[in-house]
């Protein structure tokens, strides 16, 4: 009897497999006759799971509590609307075993729904409009419903500065509201011992409770800014500061939907389209890596999606044809974050504010080595342009008269290598020369190339051109950049290096002498509010505070080298040198990269400079070989040579 039952069984068995197969290939047709999903044979580390979509009722938490019992989920798509989800194992496995979840039933409501999962070869994100979100980003439509939205506007107060549980702001661009701690647009950063006293509103509770239960985090956020924007309002781009608050932030979106941009620092961006009471989950790269921001402007280009499919996203508007424009209402967002209360080690370190390299001992030492030269220019030289190219090159706009007299003197067709081009503004000075220039800031570089001039990146040591081919060379306000006289020289060298016997090479290094011939320069005459380099509240500083006494350095005005390595002195713009090697503040204007949430003081940058006493430029090109001065002058507060190459050796 017992073998007889047992055979029943596994006839019965195998009926059921062999239907549940059936049923797999028609679900595999459907896919591609309605959708275009290709499944495949052969084991892949992704499947298509037939029927469980949020289209057909099956929750995110739901689906992923199934599919994790098997193994570990990388990523799992669910596109809105559509009746299946995608999902990748970390391993292929672990895929396996999600493939041998075929025919599982799930209880949605008082109905069963089977699924039927087959392999696919990638979760193609071209197929999927979501897919294209920022890795780590996720948006969940209708997160609340209108009522609870309802509720949740009326509670934030913007009629009372309820000191004491809260924090107002009204910013540039939008209005603030903090809750649970302050955050501070002055130093992007919360006071992690000042926790408000309100904590939370109690109506965003069940909000959490929800985030939690659906998965979306883990933790119980204690931090919440609600930030209000009117029609043609924004929030510049940023990255939330990685040592103020842990991985997950999630902001909902009340009152009107908006556009908000994320950009990778390498200059992919994605326009997400956050319609109104829909929740956004940043973690992970989204949030590490990408900056987000919201342009301000009063209507959007989404795409005019048919409303059952709203297309949350649009990576390139360009490759939308049906485009609509969408009217701006006034937005309310609630961002939740969790205050961080050990530094950040994500894996994002160029962006995390937490791991970048110790400070340089401060204050900076005029070097004695090599080596300390290096790092001195790293940090006070190259990483400051890198920094402010953007406004610096917005600075320089002006050729200056007597550097483009001798770029139009040269000849027609001439070869022209302008060596530390910066912005790229005298490549164009002369159109009948061919002109190529470098310069070590890559920033400054990709600023020529955008401007149609011909640039590449190069160190002024080092560059990389044959010998002996150029008509001409020009280094204007490069060499004063250099921290020995040694390297400066070593420029020099390398100018001469470039040009062909009988070439020209036109030298600019700003002079300590900044008034000459009872005449002012420029530099000096300028006011403070129009000098971008101005820094109306440095006096002679070291970079700690502390007034420093301006002769107290290495070399003292007339060249001669003290004992103790000497303190690099913070100079004040539109002021006299008192010393020749110091460190020139850069008040940097219009938002630094990341990390600013609002418009905070502007950022200040230390270049470091040599400024160059009378003669001292001379003296340093008479001691390179095969060239002589052809002439010497002063011109606006700096020492200029023109050097024609002899050949001799
Ligand atoms: O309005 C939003 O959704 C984002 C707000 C935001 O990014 C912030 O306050 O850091
Ligand atoms: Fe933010
Ligand atoms: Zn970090």
């Amino acid at each position: 009897m017992e073998s007889c039952s047992e055979n029943v069984k596994a006839v019965r068995r195998s009926k059921e497999e062999k239907k549940l197969l059936r049923k797999q290939i028609k679900a595999s047709h459907t896919l591609l006759k309605h959708e275009g999903i290709s499944t495949v044979s052969q084991p892949t580390k992704s499947l298509v799971v037939a029927n469980g979509g949020l289209g057909n009722g099956v929750s995110r938490e739901q689906l992923q509590d199934v599919l994790e019992e098997v193994g570990e989920v990388e990523i799992l798509v669910m596109p809105p609307h559509k009746p299946y989800a995608l999902v990748t194992y970390r391993s292929e496995v672990s895929a396996q075993r999600g493939h041998a979840l075929n025919g599982r039933q799930l209880q949605r409501g008082d109905q069963i729904v089977t699924l039927y999962l087959s392999y696919v070869n990638t979760v193609d994100s071209e197929l999927w409009g979501c897919v294209d979100l920022p890795p780590g980003l996720v948006l969940v439509e209708e997160f609340v419903s209108p009522e609870e939205e309802a509720l949740l506007l009326d509670a934030i107060d913007w009629t009372s500065h309820d000191e004491d549980v809260t924090v107002q702001k009204v910013l540039k661009h939008r209005r603030v509201k903090h809750f649970g701690y302050e955050f501070r647009y002055d130093n992007n950063n919360v006071d992690k011992d000042k926790p408000l006293p309100g904590g939370l509103p109690q109506v965003c509770v069940p909000v959490l409770e929800r985030c939690v239960r659906d998965r979306h985090t883990e933790v119980m956020p204690d931090q919440l800014t609600v930030n209000q924007y009117q029609s043609g309002q924004g929030i510049p781009p940023h990255v939330d500061t990685h040592s103020a608050f842990e991985d997950l932030i999630l902001s909902l979106s009340l009152g009107a939907k908006t556009v908000m941009d994320f950009r990778h620092p390498e200059g992919r961006s994605v326009a997400v389209v956050l319609p109104r009471r829909s929740l956004l989950v940043m973690k992970g790269e989204s949030r590490y890596l990408w900056t987000h921001g919201i342009t301000p402007r009063k209507f959007d280009v989404v795409p005019a999606c048919d409303p059952k499919s709203p297309a949350a996203v649009t990576s390139d508007l360009s490759n939308h044809s049906n485009l609509t424009l969408s009217r701006r209402g006034t937005r309310t967002s609630l961002t939740f974050r969790k205050v961080r209360r050990t530094p950040c080690d994500c894996g994002y370190p160029s962006a995390c504010d937490s791991q970048q390299p110790p400070a340089p001992p401060s204050p900076p030492f005029l070097p004695r080595s090599q080596t300390d030269a290096c790092r001195l220019e790293a940090e006070f030289v190259h990483r400051v342009y890198e920094e402010i190219a953007c406004h610096f090159s917005s600075t320089r706009h002006s050729p200056w008269p007597r550097v483009c007299h001798f770029l139009s003197s040269l000849e027609p067709g001439s070869i022209l290598a302008d060596v530390g081009c910066g912005n790229g503004k005298y490549l164009g000075v002369n159109p009948d020369v061919i002109a190529v220039g470098c310069d070590r800031s890559s920033a400054l570089v990709q600023i020529c190339s955008e401007r149609g001039f011909q640039a590449f990146v190069s160190d002024a040591l080092n560059v990389p051109l044959r010998s002996d081919t150029c008509d001409a060379c020009i280094s204007i306000a490069v060499i004063h950049h250099l921290s020995t006289q040694k390297r400066r020289q070593a420029v020099v060298e390398e100018l001469v290096r470039l040009l062909r016997p009988g070439g020209r090479a036109l030298i600019y290094v700003w002079a300590v002498e900044q008034e000459y011939n009872k005449q002012k320069s420029k530099y000096l005459k300028e006011t403070r509010q129009q000098g971008n380099a101005t820094d109306a509240h440095n006096t002679a500083q070291d970079l700690s505070g502390n007034a420093t006494d301006a002769h107290n350095t290495a070399q003292d005005l007339s060249g001669n080298a003290t004992d103790s390595p000497a303190k690099l002195s913070v100079h004040t713009n539109r002021t006299a040198f008192t010393s020749q090697d110091l460190l020139v503040p850069w008040h940097l204007k219009g938002g630094g990269r990341g990390g600013s949430q609002a418009p905070a003081p502007s950022p200040v940058f230390h270049r470091y400079y040599h400024v160059f006493q009378k003669g001292e430029l001379e003296e340093l090109c008479v001691r390179v070989r095969g060239v002589a001065i052809q002439r010497s002058y002063h011109d606006q507060g700096n020492w200029c040579v023109i050097l024609k190459k002899t050949g001799d050796r």
